[in-house]
């Protein structure tokens, strides 16, 4: 970005000061260590409050800092705009700068899938525009504006992952970034505890249309029916996806290999899609992505090209070897129900002359069904296909318990979270050069740290 500060007042409905014309804003930031020359400086309220390091953000960089004013000892030196609240003002001048830089907007959501579907969406699109997309897994009422305010004044399109973890997170950020093209990639479980059903959750994720322009586009998994009898209710131009033929864009002859998969499309015949990645359930995040190539009138062929040549964000279905040669599926970003069975299944399929081996952390915030959830996972874990099972966290117990039919005691492993690193060394001392393991975990058990021993990094 790059604003007059003057301007960013003005945004924020504040009288600048007449130095400020000629000060230049270039980015914004939330965090002191981060801060780089040019920037303004958002104290935001964490498990501290974000006011107390705008010192360390000057001596970083910043040309100014908003301030709450019901905040003291205001910075004498150093430019600032006193806010009500610094978070509401930074949703405020993203969606300021939104309008003004005034791309197109692609909004993706969903219980799973959503870094993937921006991932593969960013790179149809680029075939044919320029693109900014959510970096990283900037995707809530903090990540949005900031990603809003990273785009460059010649981005045409931005695609922006929206998440959310109670009801009304998504009304708030649709309305933010107003797409022009509203994506729901599954209904699943995450965050389940606070809502109590799927119904529930597929309620809270079609508030990503409630920002969406008259004349947008609802694209949806044609294949969920929380959402094909929601759409019903919904007045815009509807595109579906998935693998029944009642779908706009039906996936079909679908071969999974070890680290990709191919597909067809039956409105595009004649043509093979691959993306460098297995599992059916990104054949559905890739037809997503086709979907929004679609409406923007982006020719299949550069479609196929760009799906074939992806590049997705770390730690979901990427494949990268141990220090004993071993290869390892690291999906360790985030863990569900539908997620982790999906996972499993096609992990299970993938050959191997070794062992094929898993580790599950537990799946947080799935409330009262939690322990039969994780009980649940063993339908798809069959000891003909799994050599090992190594289980990380309090709630996975229900999974070893509901397994030790299945598995000898020296093939089922449970560990604390706390014990992540003897689960490693554990691990490490079984395996050899020709195993391949999965490792899957919800984010908070990190078990990126179980990852980063196996591959000594
Ligand atoms: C408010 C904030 O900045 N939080 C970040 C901060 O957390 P923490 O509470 O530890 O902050 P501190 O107490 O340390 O500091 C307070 C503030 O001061 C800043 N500061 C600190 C030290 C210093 O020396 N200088 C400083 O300036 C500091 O930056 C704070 O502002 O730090 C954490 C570690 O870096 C950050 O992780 C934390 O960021 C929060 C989580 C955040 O929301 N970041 C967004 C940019 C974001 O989008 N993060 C996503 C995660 C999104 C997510 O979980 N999405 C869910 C669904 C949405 C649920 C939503 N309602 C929610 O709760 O998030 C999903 O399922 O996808 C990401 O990075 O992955
Ligand atoms: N369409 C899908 N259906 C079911 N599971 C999926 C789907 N897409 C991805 N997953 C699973 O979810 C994991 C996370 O993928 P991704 O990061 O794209 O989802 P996300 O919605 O952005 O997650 P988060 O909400 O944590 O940001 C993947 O590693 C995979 O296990
Ligand atoms: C960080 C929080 N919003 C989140 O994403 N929790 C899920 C359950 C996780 O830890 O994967």
């Amino acid at each position: 970005m790059k604003m007059q500060l003057a301007e960013i007042a003005r945004a924020l409905e504040i009288e600048p000061h007449a130095s400020w014309d000629d000060i230049t804003v270039t980015n914004v930031s939330f965090d002191s260590r981060k801060i780089t020359a040019g920037a303004l400086f958002i104290p935001l309220m964490g498990e501290n409050d974000g006011h107390q390091y705008v010192e360390a953000a000057k001596k970083n960089g910043a040309v100014a800092t908003l301030w709450q004013a019901d905040h003291g000892n205001e910075p004498v030196d150093l430019p600032r705009l006193r806010v009500a609240d610094s978070l509401k003002a930074l949703q405020k001048l993203g969606h300021y700068y939104l309008q003004k830089i005034n791309p197109r907007v692609v909004a993706i959501t969903g219980s799973n899938g959503k870094t993937t579907t921006k991932d593969m969406t960013a790179a149809v699109l680029s075939t044919r525009f320029h693109v900014q997309k959510t970096p990283a897994n900037f995707n809530n009422e903090i990540g949005v504006p900031i990603t809003c305010l990273t785009m460059e004044p010649n981005t045409e399109v931005l695609v922006v992952e929206l998440g959310m973890d109670r009801k009304g997170q998504l009304e708030l950020l649709s309305q933010l970034v107003e797409p022009d093209a509203a994506v729901i990639t599954m209904i699943g479980e995450a965050h389940i505890e606070f809502f109590g059903s799927r119904d529930k959750i597929a309620d809270a994720k079609m508030e990503i249309t409630h920002g969406l322009k008259e004349d947008g586009f609802f694209i949806y998994n044609g294949d969920e029916p929380l959402l094909t009898t929601r759409a019903a209710e919904n007045s815009n131009q509807q595109l579906t996806f998935g693998l029944q033929e009642t779908n706009d864009l039906q996936a079909q002859n679908i071969v999974g290999h070890e680290s990709s998969t191919e597909f067809e499309v039956a409105s595009y015949p004649g043509l093979k899609f691959s993306i460098p990645m297995l599992g059916t359930y990104n054949v559905n995040n890739a037809l997503a992505a086709l979907s929004v190539g679609q409406i923007f009138r982006v020719d299949p062929a550069s479609m196929q090209h760009a799906l074939r040549d992806l590049r997705v964000t770390e730690n979901r279905a990427e494949w990268v070897q141990g220090s004993k040669g071993e290869k390892i599926l690291s999906d360790v970003y985030n863990s569900n129900p539908t997620a982790a069975k999906k996972v499993i299944e096609a992990f299970s399929q993938i050959k191997t002359d070794g062992q094929r081996i898993i580790v599950l952390g537990d799946m947080l915030e799935l409330g009262e069904a939690s322990p039969a959830m994780h009980a649940g996972l063993a339908e798809v874990i069959d000891p003909a296909q799994i050599s090992s099972v190594y289980l990380c966290g309090d709630l996975m117990e229900n999974l070893a318990d509901s397994l030790q039919n299945k598995f000898a005691p020296e093939h089922l492993h449970h560990y604390g979270v706390a014990d992540k690193e003897l689960l490693a060394r554990d691990l490490s001392a079984e395996l050899t050069g020709n195993d391949i393991v999965m490792i899957k975990g919800s984010h908070g058990i990190a078990l990126e740290k179980v990852l980063a021993q196996l591959t000594n990094s």
